[in-house]
């Protein structure tokens, strides 16, 4: 049936009836006018001084089609633009060298050749060849598109611009070794640069903006579009609507591995070393890199405080290999690949001041070692301001790989738990291979995290995220034996700038706004505002929060992927001292989108084979129909949706929890980053390439062990910690249980006479166990019912009422790493020798390391048994509601505002009994549903 002749179905009457009521309750009217004939139409354009004047296609100069343009190798030709009438233009190379003098004058470019060049300087020359690139556009009447076809192809090494073009943009020599480096260089041994540090995204579609060279996309109408904040604050309201299947775990780990991938570069003003402000100032004093987000006068939220400017700098431009020219360009300042950046850092200079230099260690702090804690993260001294807000000047922040690591607590736990991890396996080889110095342990543990990292990562988050479809078609579906020649080189793993700015941000619609801790036994303990945690990552010094926090995000439900997103992040990001408003997560998104040319939703939906919206009643089914409705009200034309925006609303394509455009971008990056990741766990045949047997351990690791190895005193938590417990699909085990084995680092003992190592440290792959090089996952036809993750579940599952776990034979206890040597020694700041548990609105119990804790038992306990009848699951599977419903949530607990840590009940049973209903709460028909249709 032709969907656009479609009726709302009951389930969509009901929806609209609900929302109504919800929308009147919040006083937001649920059918805003069309934004042109509103009130809200007297938005300002941006004044930032942009010329945003699109080019009607009538004055357009001719465009050759494409591929037309040919370098010219001989004299001075730099390239040929084929015109109307079958004769060409050609650009000189002198053409060229003046463009670019010209701007470098105006622009005041210093600095010799081959200097080493700070994110600053590369962001600066960057300009200088956006500008550069304009210049030529003038003066040969170049289309618009000739810049991104076209300008790159000239050689720049026959131009003045290679005395000024970095020296590490230089093809380097690369080599075969074992280990990665650290900046990612060499990776693709013919293209060096692909997903190095400091290096350019790719594009999967040209760039569009507004000029063709630089300035942020406008409407195909030649208006300028929404403002971000009109778009936000009517489609992006917060409804607090929650999955039905993944804990809070999963945001937790998307955002860690999106440290591990992306980093846009900020601009910064060269005086202060910071990002400009920008609000404050008139919009001719501004910095150039100044596009702040207007706020409309009718703000429901801003207008209270008069708030008419939202911070926004653009994004530092990056240089792409040799210095071409072009069109803006999004830099990295991280690598690409998942290969733990964000434990190590990018470059040798970070990875060095981590590093503890004996044992193969990383620094810690111990302050909390004489309560029986574990180590923490050592303390940011260096610039302890940036990226934390410090209650005073004798309290730090963490040192991590990823300057991010303060942002927030998920992210300080996890780059605690990932440190700790490393430690934990070094102080395993030192008693394993006692003859391996300090260089050899830290790069062999490293070598195994960035393989954990990435085994995780395909193995428990991408099929929840994406489901079985998606993963089979980009070809994620992990293999459980054998090993693969998945390395492609014609692949590249750089990150994508649709990726960094719209696509992988799906994860902040899954955001609560508020984060619980829990008891290691599972009870609830209390929860606080995320904005009151922002930057804020002190509380990790309590001890046994570092625990409550871990058994928190195992046990509270995430939001859904949907167009509702917290009002925390919504109004309140980053918010500072007494102001009670902050910056808005969502206008943020769609203003970094339009500051880096990412064409609209519609553009994606035809890159990803979808049919593009001629009309609004294409996009009927595409969205529930409110947010089509508010669509229509808010952009003139359906080529003009933000893609962050439809990508988080639209709806969930089967068994994935992001719809078919995001599946489609998010899907294709992590293909490219398996099979152009030279590097990958799978791969054998290389130096790099672990053993069969020891691909075979670390297909064993899952999150909840290295949660279990790696807490103070977690000894519990379910197989797959991203999903809710459920005692048939997704058990609580004891961490000493073997359905949860941990990875027998014997494999890697190396006896001398052993072919595993070489004497130069090249690690082959043995003789007794020749590398298999299995099917290539696209030709093998997978016998796959549910996602990876969920068979072995499902088997694990049923013995799960037996007291059948015999103990891990791999838990061995070892000795707590040494202490740090005197010279490596971070004496932590005084205050923390004895810190006080931190209490917050709704204290929890203090930490009371209990004895049970203190003297683990040896032998096993079964998990504890519910005292009440076996739990609901904590799944509805809701069949015919295209995957979505609202019930009522129980009374007295309206739309959910902000709780102020109050629980929201009463605290839970023992038991599984656990998961709370939320206030309102949206039922999606997801991968668990079918588990349990599956399992009848
Ligand atoms: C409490 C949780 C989170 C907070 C406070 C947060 C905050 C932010 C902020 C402030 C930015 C920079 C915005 C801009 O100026 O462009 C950002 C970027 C980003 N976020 Fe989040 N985020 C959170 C969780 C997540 C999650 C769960 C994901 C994905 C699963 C995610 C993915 C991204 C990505 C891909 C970027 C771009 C990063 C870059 O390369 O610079 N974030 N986030």
């Amino acid at each position: 049936m032709d969907s656009r002749n479609r009726l709302p179905s009951d389930i969509e009457k009901l929806q609209w009836i609900v929302f109504g009521l919800v929308a009147s309750l919040v006083g937001v009217d649920p059918q805003p006018q069309r934004h042109p004939h509103s009130l809200w139409s007297s938005f300002l354009p941006p004044t930032n001084g942009i010329d945003h004047q699109r080019q009607s296609p009538a004055k357009r100069p001719f465009q050759p089609p494409v591929n037309q343009y040919t370098r010219q190798g001989g004299d001075n030709c730099a390239i040929n633009i084929p015109g109307r009438n079958g004769d060409s233009a050609c650009v000189t190379y002198e053409a060229v060298n003046a463009a670019f003098s010209a701007t470098k004058q105006r622009m005041n470019l210093p600095g010799p050749k081959g200097r080493s060049m700070t994110d600053i300087d590369v962001d600066h020359l960057s300009q200088i060849l956006v500008e550069t690139s304009r210049n030529l556009i003038r003066e040969y009447n170049l289309h618009p598109d000739a810049v991104h076809e076209a300008l790159p192809l000239i050689d720049t090494q026959r131009t003045v611009i290679d005395d000024f073009c970095p020296a590490y943009l230089k093809r380097p020599k690369c080599s075969v070794k074992r280990y990665r480096e650290y900046n990612g260089m060499c990776n693709n041994l013919d293209h060096p640069h692909w997903g190095a540090t400091l290096s350019t995204m790719r594009r999967l579609l040209p760039p569009d903006y507004a000029d063709g060279v630089s300035e942020p996309r406008i409407s195909v109408t030649g208006k300028e579009l929404p403002t971000a904040r009109y778009v936000s604050a009517i489609n992006h309201r917060d409804f607090g609507f929650h999955d039905h299947a993944v804990t809070v775990y999963l945001p937790a780990w998307g955002q860690l591995i999106d440290h591990d991938m992306t980093m846009g570069a900020e601009s910064k003003d060269p005086e202060t070393d910071a990002e400009p402000k920008c609000c404050d100032k008139t919009p001719n004093q501004r910095h150039p890199a100044c596009w702040p987000v207007e706020i409309p006068t009718e703000d429901p939220f801003y207008s209270n405080f008069g708030r008419r400017c939202m911070e926004f700098v653009r994004s530092g431009s990056g240089l792409t290999e040799n210095c071409k020219l072009g069109s803006r360009t999004t830099m990295n300042i991280i690598t690409s690949t998942l290969d733990a950046n964000f434990v190590y850092g990018s470059s040798k200079e970070t990875a060095d001041k981590l590093r503890r230099f004996q044992g193969g260690l990383l620094k810690t702090n111990s302050a909390n070692h004489h309560l029986g804690l574990k180590d923490l993260l050592p303390p940011k001294l260096e610039s302890p301001d940036a990226g934390c807000v410090r209650p005073n000047k004798d309290v730090y922040c963490f040192l991590a790989g990823d300057t991010r690591a303060n942002q927030q607590v998920m992210l300080t736990t996890h780059h605690t738990i990932m440190m700790r991890e490393h430690n934990r396996i070094a102080v395993e080889f030192g008693y394993i291979n006692p003859h391996w110095d300090d260089e050899k342990i830290y790069q062999e543990t490293r070598h195994i995290v960035a393989a954990m990292v990435q085994h995780i990562t395909y193995n428990e988050f991408l099929p929840m995220v994406l489901g079985k479809d998606i993963m089979s078609r980009y070809g994620l579906l992990l293999d459980k034996k054998g090993m693969g020649s998945f390395y492609d080189p014609t692949v590249d793993p750089t990150i994508p700038v649709g990726f960094f700015a719209a696509a992988y941000r799906f994860g902040h619609s899954l955001i609560p706004s508020t984060i619980e801790r829990w008891s290691v036994s599972h009870q609830f303990v209390s929860a606080r505002r995320l904005s009151e945690m922002l930057l804020n990552p002190i509380d990790m010094y309590g001890p046994g929060i570092c625990d409550q926090y871990l058994s928190g995000f195992m046990n509270q439900v995430s939001q859904a992927v949907d167009d509702s997103v917290t009002e925390e992040l919504t109004n309140h990001l980053f918010q500072e001292g007494q102001n009670r408003w902050g910056l808005d997560l969502a206008s943020l998104n769609m203003q970094r989108g339009r500051d880096n040319g990412v064409p609209s939703y519609n553009a994606f939906r035809r890159y990803c084979g979808l049919p593009p919206a001629r009309h609004w009643d294409d996009l009927i089914g595409v969205f529930t129909n409110d947010t089509l409705q508010r669509y229509t009200n808010i952009y003139s034309t359906p080529d003009d949706i933000d893609l962050w925006s439809a990508g988080i609303s639209e709806r969930p394509a089967p068994g994935s929890m992001v719809g078919p455009v995001f599946g489609c971008i998010i899907g294709e990056t992590f293909r490219n980053l398996r099979y152009g990741d030279r590097f990958w766990y799978e791969n054998g045949g290389w130096p790099s390439s672990f053993t069969q047997a020891q691909l075979q351990e670390i297909r064993k690791v899952k999150l909840s062990r290295l949660v279990c190895d790696n807490g103070d005193h977690i000894d519990s938590a379910q197989v797959y910690v991203m999903v809710l417990p459920d005692p048939k699909l997704n058990p609580r085990v004891p961490c000493r249980s073997s359905v949860l084995p941990r990875i027998n680092l014997e494999l890697w003992r190396d006896s001398g006479d052993n072919a595993n190592y070489n004497n130069d440290g090249v690690h082959s792959t043995g003789t007794e166990e020749p590398a298999t090089v299995s099917i290539h996952p696209h030709e093998t036809e997978q016998l796959f019912q549910v996602p990876p993750a969920f068979q072995h579940l499902q088997e694990e599952a049923l013995l799960f009422d037996e007291p059948k776990y015999p103990p891990d034979p791999n838990h061995h206890i070892r000795p707590p790493p040494p202490p740090p040597s005197q010279q490596d020694y971070v004496e932590p700041p005084h205050h923390q020798h004895h810190p006080e548990p931190i209490h917050h609105h709704s204290a929890g119990p203090a930490y009371q390391p209990d004895q049970q804790h203190q003297h683990r038992p040896q032998q096993y306990h079964p998990p504890p048994k519910a005292s009440h009848p076996p739990p609901v699951p904590a799944i509805f599977p809701v069949s015919g509601t295209g995957g979505v419903l609202l019930l009522p949530g129980p009374p007295g607990h309206g739309h959910h505002g902000h709780h102020h840590g109050h629980n929201y009940g009463p605290p839970p049973a023992a038991g599984y009994n656990h998961v709370r209903r939320p206030p309102r709460t949206r039922v999606k028909s997801n991968i668990l549903g079918k588990l349990l249709k599956l399992k009848g």
